[in-house]
């Protein structure tokens, strides 16, 4: 059995008749998406660990929402939930508009889920490990079939596609996940720490992909610990801690709050100089590097800005005041400055 054995695999109930339109579709069919996902007071407790405390999240269809929070806090625990595989004590899910534990065959044909690790069948190649859980989710054969070969070119599998799974590696298991998690062309998909493992090349391609089923109006829900990874991709954020919401922010709200930008000059001494003149605090960077008899250092520092208009204000200022600034860009991303944050507040 694979590690991430489930009732959802083959086997398992059957998935709602009235199961998802093939790739493709538009129109009406997409109009039916508007549904993503809604959670209130979501509560699931394992023995004495409150591992959901009443967390709740919106994530939105059409967007890429980001789930974040530290180790521990409920991230599994609520994708579980949310797919199908985890009955919660209390609380509301909807799912495209299907409760998960009262319509699980409904929400799940509406769902793809994507585990942090795949198992599969080793003996089976890479196209029957689709083609069965496309029969499992009863697509049709003529449809699965070319729907499998589609899939297995979107994740650059095609040249294994006849290969056992066993020769896979693990990032190559972990497309094969993602595939999978595709190939009954489902409304909303749940991903767990989809990038770990794949190398660079392949989280290019993978922020590709989500971004483009959000665009065809799907709902994409992402957990990552990777958080400069989840920036360049998400569109929304929440942010779980101890089982429940802390905060949840829209890439406007996140981009829009005070960061620290690293601003370096060729002048280390005309650029503090500047910023002393100005009243700016500022913070070294730690990385100027001075060279022994150089008079004028090169180097960087630290300042808080309030949002990009804040940045674009301060580059304006500092390079009409002669400062040969060099560049002036964030320090850190924003999903992990907001991350930080949040556990500065909880000290
Ligand atoms: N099956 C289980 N039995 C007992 N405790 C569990 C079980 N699953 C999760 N927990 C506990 O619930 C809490 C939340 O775990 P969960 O895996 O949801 O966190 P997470 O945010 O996904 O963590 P990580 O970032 O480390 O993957 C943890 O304290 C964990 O030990």
């Amino acid at each position: 059995m694979p590690p991430d054995a489930s009732p959802e695999q083959p086997g398992g109930p059957a998935p709602a008749p009235d199961a998802p339109t093939p790739p493709g579709t538009t129109g009406a069919a997409l109009a039916a998406r508007a549904h993503g996902i809604e959670v209130t007071g979501l509560r699931r407790a394992f023995g004495t660990v409150k591992a959901l405390d009443g967390a709740d999240l919106v994530a939105r269809a059409g967007a890429v929402t980001a789930l974040v929070g530290p180790n521990g806090s409920g991230k599994t625990t609520l994708l579980l939930v949310l797919a199908g595989l985890l009955v919660p004590d209390s609380g509301q899910v909807r799912i495209a508009g299907h409760d998960p534990v009262t319509d699980n065959a409904g929400a799940r044909a509406r769902t793809g889920w994507m585990p942090d690790a795949f198992g599969t069948w080793d003996s089976l190649t890479a196209r029957e490990v689709l083609a069965t859980f496309a029969d499992a989710y009863r697509v049709d054969r003529a449809t699965a079939a070319a729907r499998v070969d589609e899939l297995l070119a979107t994740v650059h599998l095609d040249e294994y596609a006849d290969q056992p799974a066993a020769v896979l590696s693990r990032g190559q298991k972990q497309r094969l996940g993602l595939a999978r998690a595709l190939v009954h062309d489902p409304q909303v998909l749940l991903l767990d720490e989809p990038a770990s493992g794949l190398d660079p090349r392949s989280r290019v391609d993978l922020r590709i992909l989500l971004r483009r089923l959000a665009d065809e109006g799907r709902t994409v829900l992402v957990s990552s610990h990777v958080l400069s990874e989840l920036d360049e991709m998400a569109d929304d954020a929440v942010f779980l801690s101890r089982g429940r919401t802390v905060v949840g922010m829209s890439g406007a709200q996140v981009a829009g709050g005070r960061r620290t930008w690293h601003v370096r000059s060729l002048s280390l001494a005309a650029l503090t100089s500047w910023l002393d003149s100005t009243g700016t605090a500022y913070r070294p960077d730690g990385a100027a590097r001075v060279t022994a008899g150089d008079p004028a250092p090169a180097g960087g520092v630290l300042v808080d800005v309030e949002g990009e208009a804040g940045a674009a204000a301060l580059l304006r200022d500092a390079v009409a005041a002669g400062v040969p600034v060099v560049s002036s860009a964030p320090a850190a991303g924003a999903l992990e400055q907001a991350y930080l944050a949040l556990e500065e507040e909880r000290r």
